[in-house]
Formats: structure tokens, C-alpha cells, sequence
């Protein structure tokens, strides 16, 4: 446009009104700008959430300037700050794209319990060239079909056949970490090699674990991973491919993804070349029983397909678990499954099985080292269960008893949970419980279990480590959506159960063999909320022997 004129008034060799043409540009990009942001601010979307609160912003670039230059841990800090400063439900603008955040659990049950809401948000998209079309991010019938066919392999009866893997892997962890017993640690590097070397053997049935310390590098490379993607969707220049194509962040984000990728095509093509028929099938008793894992009786709000399929199964039935499930799936005609839904949803699962409860377990020890007390009382717990015989192996049913040691494993979910937010795209304008707001249609709302978990109305002492938060009739008293470590609705957690079977697992057989001491206190940790929480500065532990009479 401004060209045309330039050329009909003879000026385009020295741009409009005689400027050069770097001047020219930039009066057009101004000119440009200005007339996008009056669009923008005229639009449908952001006439509708005018009134949500929200740090002020600059044109354009709304308060993506927020997140610019800040480290994770920094962009955590920050965020909590402006929440506790605008109030339960904020807004933001990342460029054109509206972020809604919610800490209200009205609000939250209104996205998380229906079938209306359940689409995720774009941001997922990053994680594309790694899950593919795998459970956590697909949408549809994709995702329906996926979820119905993959559920079952977290069965009860699965879950009960996977205990004594646990025990030997624990038992192998407490073998390792005697080098370091004495000395201060990071504890999450050994929490996040057994995680893996679990998963390996349990869903993935894997018989030979990987070489060398592979496990352990696959971790690593996901948590650069996650980095990287974290780094994507929060800072606006990394969100266009076109840019970030560029970058020494992508060479990285390569690196890491032919690791990945290269230890889970490697477990596909071992568990299809050793498929044989005798080592694959699990044969259940008669089930009946409702679910012993579920943290409690569920109320109808919080109930999904995990609790269906445990419940309402009677009779013996021939279960997989989850890698032999889909290779026989793959070869039956009649199921709509092929190689690539093997490899996404292995490469889901690796990811969201281990780092989720690597995190988990590294932040459990160290409260545990923090709070003697409670470490008392979880040690007291075992000794009523194990007896004299503190060194056997750890039993489902012994897991069951654990009622102490589940309430710290909750009240750690609490406070620290792995996931900390939840991003969904609405499919529809929604009208918002906690104020007079009606977030539109296309929007990314994003669930801060984080900051829910930490209300002050709900937990009074919020940020006091109190595992009595999950007695029975505490619980009974408290929204049901004030508690979503593992989300909640039919988007919920699908390996919530063999998370906390395996965390009680680990942890019983931990500190039976280890006094836990932390120099670290609470006020010391650096959070870092890049996918999964984790600390800055390390998971800080030390470990003394616990020295038990010798048997005759
Ligand atoms: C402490 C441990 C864990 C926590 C806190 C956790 C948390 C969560 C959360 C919050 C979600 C919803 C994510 C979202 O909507 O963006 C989720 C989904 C999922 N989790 Fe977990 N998880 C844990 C362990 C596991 C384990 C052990 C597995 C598998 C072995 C697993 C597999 C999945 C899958 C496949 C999904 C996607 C479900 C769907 O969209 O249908 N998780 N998890």
C-alpha cells in the first residue's frame, strides 16, 4: 500500500515523504500494529473477559513480556505472585492467545467431571513428535477409543501381579544408594532410574533391562525434553515452529528426542521379537472386590472408568498388560489398532509412568526427612505390619494396610503435586462459577492444582505438611475437586492406581531399610513448574542404615 503511493509520487527510491525505506517499514509495521490491536481489542473474545483480572499488559504483545529473561523456577515464583495478587481467577494474554487461569474448584469441576470439556489445549501440540496421537494429548473418537482399550491393562488383577517386580526393584535401589549412605544426595537421580527400570519391567513387560546406565540417560533426556517444551509454550518467540526451527534449543530438542525415541522403539521391537504366549498372559481369579488402591470410596462426582472397570468385574477373565495388549490388538482385524498407536502410547506412558512418580516419591522422602515426626509414624505403621520380620518382601495386602503411609503419599501430592497444571481448549463459551465471567469458546483454561491444593479455605495451615488432611472425614468435608493430583473425570490419571501401589511399594521398603535426614528445609526449595514440579536445587537427602537384630 504505503509502495503503491511511494511509486505513484515518484518517491520509491527514498520511501514516503522522502524517508528511507527502513523508515517506510517500520511506519508500515507501526501502522499495522496499531490497526491489529484495535481489531484485538474490539473482538468477540476480548470484549467477553474484560472484566477477568489480569497483570497489565503491553499492545501486542499482552503479558508475554511477564515470562521473557525468567529461569522456570523464576517463572513459577512470579505466577504465584500475581495470582495471590489478582485473585482466583486471572487472565492473560500470550500475543492473540487468551490463557484463563482457575484455582476455584466450582470452576474446576465444570471443565474436569463432564464430557464437554475435554479437548487439550494447543499447547500439547509441542509434544506432538513424541506421543504422537497417544493418550495424553489426542482428542475424539482417537482418544475415546484409545482410553476404552487401554484402561483395562491397569486392572486390579494386573496391579497385583506387578507387586513383586516392585519389591525387587526397590529392594535394588536400597542395594544402590548404600554408597551414598551418610553423604548428602540428590535422591530424584536414583527415583528416577528405578521409576523407569519399573515401568520397563511391569507395562512394558521388558524380561532384560537395558545396559549400562541407559535407564537412567532416557530419564535425563526427558526432563530436557519437558524443558524444552515448557520453554515453547510459555515464551512467545519459541511457540512459532518457524522461528524455533532456527534455534540452538531445537538442535537440543533433537538430541533428546533420538534418545527417547530410540530406548522406546528399541522396547517395542524386544517385547514383538520375545512375544510368546506363555509368558504373556495373566489369568485372574474371581474379582468382585471394589478397588483396595483408590485412596477412598468414591463419591459419584470423582468416580471413572478406573473405578468401573474394577468394580463391576466378576468371573475369571485372561488380562495383558499393556504392551502385550496392544501387540495383540494390532494383530486382531477386528480392533482399530496399528504399530503407530503401539509406539505412542509406549512413549506416553514411559513418560508419564516414570517422571510423574519419580517426582513424587523424591519429594515424599524428603518430607519424610524433613518431618521426623511423620517419619516416625509412617516407620511405627510398618513395624505393626512387617513384625519381626521387617526385611520380607512387601505383599498387595501388606500395601493395603498402609493407611498412614498412603495419607503421606497424598498429602505430598498435595503440596508438591508432579502435574501442576492441566490445560484444556474449550469447545464452548463457559460460564464461570467463582464471578460474574464468561470465558469463550477457543479458549486455553488452565487448572492450577498447584494453587488449589493450597487455599487456604479449603486446607486450613495450607502450607503446613499435615497427612491427617486425608483422614476419612476430612476428606468427606472437603469439594471434591480441591484434591486433583491425578485430575479427576474422564480425562483422569489412567495409572493413578499403579502409582500409588508402586509409591507405597518403594517407599515402605525405603524406610524400612533407611532413617531419612534432609538439611533442607521447606522454605529452602527452589520449584521449578516446567511439565513436572521438581526442585532447582536438587531432591536433598541423606540416608543412615537401620540396623535390625540379626535372624538366627
Ligand atoms: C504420582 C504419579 C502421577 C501423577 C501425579 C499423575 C498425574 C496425571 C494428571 C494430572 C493427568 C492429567 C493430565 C492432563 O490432563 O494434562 C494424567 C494423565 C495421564 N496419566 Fe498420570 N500421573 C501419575 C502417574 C501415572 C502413571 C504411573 C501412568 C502410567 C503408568 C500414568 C499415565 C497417564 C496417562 C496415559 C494419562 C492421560 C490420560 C488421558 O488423557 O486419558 N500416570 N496423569
Amino acid at each position: 500500500m504505503f509502495l503503491d503511493i511511494s511509486l505513484k509520487t515518484g518517491a520509491a527510491s527514498s520511501g514516503v515523504l522522502g524517508l528511507g525505506p527502513i523508515l517506510t517499514t517500520l511506519v508500515g509495521v507501526v501502522v499495522a500494529a496499531t490497526l491489529y490491536e484495535y481489531w484485538h481489542r474490539n473482538s468477540r473474545e476480548y470484549r467477553m473477559v474484560s472484566n477477568i483480572p489480569s497483570p497489565p499488559g503491553l499492545p501486542l504483545l499482552g503479558q508475554a513480556h511477564l515470562a521473557a529473561g525468567l529461569s522456570n523456577a523464576e517463572i513459577m515464583s512470579v505466577g504465584m505472585g500475581y495470582l495471590n495478587k489478582y485473585g482466583e481467577t486471572v487472565k492473560a494474554w500470550l500475543g492473540h492467545v487468551l490463557l484463563v487461569f482457575l484455582t476455584n474448584p466450582n470452576d474446576i469441576e465444570l471443565i474436569l467431571s463432564g464430557h464437554q470439556h475435554l479437548t487439550k489445549a494447543e499447547e500439547y501440540r509441542y509434544f506432538k513428535p513424541w506421543f504422537g496421537d497417544g493418550l495424553l494429548i489426542s482428542n475424539g473418537h482417537h482418544w475415546r477409543h484409545h482410553r476404552k482399550m487401554i484402561a483395562p491393562t491397569f486392572h486390579q488383577s494386573i496391579l497385583k501381579s506387578f507387586v513383586p517386580t516392585f519389591v525387587d526393584h526397590s529392594k535394588n535401589v536400597v542395594a544402590r544408594m548404600d554408597t551414598e549412605a551418610g553423604k548428602s544426595f540428590d535422591v530424584h537421580d536414583y527415583m528416577s532410574q528405578t521409576t523407569v527400570d519399573i515401568l520397563l519391567s511391569t507395562a512394558m513387560g521388558v524380561k532384560k533391562l537395558p545396559e549400562g546406565n541407559k535407564s537412567f540417560e532416557y530419564a535425563q533426556a526427558v526432563v530436557d525434553m519437558c524443558d524444552i517444551i515448557h520453554k515453547r509454550q510459555i515464551k512467545l518467540l519459541y511457540r512459532l515452529d518457524s522461528i524455533y526451527k532456527f534455534t540452538k534449543l531445537r538442535e537440543k530438542g533433537d538430541k533428546m528426542m533420538n534418545i527417547i525415541l530410540g530406548m522406546t522403539s528399541k522396547v517395542v521391537k524386544d517385547r514383538k521379537e520375545n512375544f510368546q504366549a506363555d509368558t504373556r498372559a495373566i489369568i485372574e481369579e474371581e474379582l468382585t472386590k471394589p478397588a483396595a488402591t483408590s485412596p477412598s470410596a468414591k463419591k459419584e462426582g470423582l468416580r471413572d472408568d478406573l473405578d468401573d472397570i474394577d468394580e463391576n468385574d466378576v468371573g475369571a477373565k485372561r488380562r495383558l498388560a499393556l504392551l502385550d495388549a496392544m501387540v495383540e490388538m494390532a494383530k486382531n482385524p477386528d480392533i482399530e489398532w496399528n504399530e503407530k498407536d503401539i509406539i505412542d502410547e509406549v512413549n506416553t506412558i514411559m513418560f508419564e509412568g516414570h517422571d510423574t512418580t519419580s517426582a513424587g516419591s523424591s519429594f515424599a522422602l524428603c518430607m519424610m526427612g524433613i518431618h521426623k515426626h511423620i517419619q516416625e509414624r509412617v516407620f511405627a505403621e510398618q513395624k505393626a505390619i512387617f513384625g519381626d520380620n521387617m526385611q520380607r518382601d512387601c505383599t498387595f495386602a501388606d500395601a493395603m494396610e498402609m493407611k498412614y503411609l498412603e495419607r503421606v503419599i497424598l498429602e505430598t501430592l498435595r503440596l508438591y503435586p508432579p502435574v501442576p497444571l492441566i490445560a484444556r481448549r474449550l469447545d464452548h463459551d463457559l460460564k464461570l462459577a467463582s464471578g460474574p465471567y464468561t470465558v469463550p469458546k477457543g479458549t486455553t483454561v488452565i487448572v492450577l492444582q498447584y494453587c488449589v491444593h493450597r487455599r487456604p479455605d479449603i486446607y486450613p495451615n495450607p502450607t503446613t505438611f499435615d497427612p491427617d488432611n486425608f483422614l476419612p472425614e476430612r476428606m468427606a468435608n472437603r469439594h471434591y475437586y480441591a484434591f486433583i493430583p491425578f485430575s479427576a473425570g474422564p480425562r483422569s490419571c489412567v495409572g493413578r492406581k499403579y502409582a500409588m501401589l508402586k509409591l507405597k511399594v518403594l517407599l515402605s521398603t525405603i524406610v524400612r531399610n533407611y532413617i531419612i535426614h534432609s538439611t533442607d528445609t521447606e522454605a529452602d526449595f527452589k520449584l521449578q513448574a516446567d511439565i513436572i514440579l521438581k526442585l532447582e536445587n536438587g531432591f536433598n537427602i541423606s540416608l543412615e542404615k537401620r540396623k535390625y537384630p540379626t535372624v538366627a
